[in-house]
């Protein structure tokens, strides 16, 4: 289990995180939600181990995150950041075995092998194995990230997999694709919280989501719960029609037209 117990976040004298709790069992999927500057991915990095907490406690498994060894937590949770950037011409699948070596000592085992294969098959990423990572599109590239970070916990129980605008760069097939994985790891046992742009899309996959405005936690509970006009408003500013879709009984939320009146360049 990971407990954020009244954490915060300082920088310079700027608080980016004001005292948020919530906890996160394993089978649960935690969808973060907020606007640009909401300070998601600085809620993220603290989750991580990444920045410590300025205030408050955090702990996995009973124990506070920064008392982990990096080895350590290296076997217990999993990142996929925003950006990773790869500046030489590894082949896609050295890129996702990188994911494997806090397993291994020296050389993969086949276990490792069969990981990263059965993850790759799962990414659509098999026939890019052999290509230089340079060369892939975006949207590959992310998916050979997807699947380094996948094969790193892939074989932990309870494993905690912290996700940072997974989907930003990929197709429709591979949006549903990449939540569809997560989803299926949390009913496995993981842990899963990931930061998404797309209501409909945290509506679809989330069991709970968690709504951040300034640095603090606005709204936590089901897509039911806290999918609504309203609190949307208030947290993106900006009007929509929130319905129920009949199918899911899911909320599907409908942005209104947004008008910007330009100045007159005369
Ligand atoms: N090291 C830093 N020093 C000063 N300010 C920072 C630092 N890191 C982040 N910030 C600021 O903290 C705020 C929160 O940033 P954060 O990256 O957490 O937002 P976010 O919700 O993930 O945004 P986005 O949706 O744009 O990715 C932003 O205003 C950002 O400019």
């Amino acid at each position: 289990m990971l407990i954020a117990d009244h954490i915060s976040y300082e920088t310079g004298k700027r608080m980016l995180v004001k005292d948020v709790s919530f906890s996160i069992r394993p089978g649960e999927m935690l969808v973060i939600l907020g606007a640009n500057g909401a300070g998601k991915s600085t809620l993220l990095r603290m989750l991580s181990g990444e920045r410590t907490p300025s205030k408050g406690s955090l702990t996995l498994h009973d124990k506070e995150v920064s008392h982990y060894s990096s080895p350590e937590l290296a076997l217990k949770r999993a990142v996929l950041n925003q950006q990773n950037i790869v500046n030489m011409a590894f082949m896609a699948q050295e890129i996702v075995m990188m994911g494997r070596y806090p397993h291994y000592q020296n050389n993969p085992s086949a276990k490792d092998r069969e990981i990263c294969e059965e993850v790759m098959k799962l990414t659509g990423t098999t026939h890019l194995a052999e290509r230089s990572y340079l060369s892939l599109s975006g949207g590959e590239q992310q998916r050979v990230q997807l699947s380094r970070i996948l094969v790193q916990i892939w074989d932990i129980p309870n494993a905690l997999l912290l996700m940072d605008e997974p989907v930003s760069g990929l197709d429709l097939q591979y949006q549903q694709q990449t939540l569809a994985i997560a989803k299926a790891l949390s009913k496995r046992g993981f842990m899963v919280i990931s930061i998404l742009h797309d209501i409909n899309l945290a509506a679809q996959y989330a069991d709970r989501i968690l709504m951040l405005k300034n640095g603090r936690k606005w709204y936590d509970g089901t897509a039911s719960e806290v999918l609504n006009t309203k609190n949307i408003y208030e947290v993106f500013e900006i009007d929509s029609d929130v319905f129920t879709n009949p199918k899911t009984l899911k909320p599907f939320f409908i942005p209104k037209n947004t008008t910007v009146n330009l100045s007159s360049l005369s």
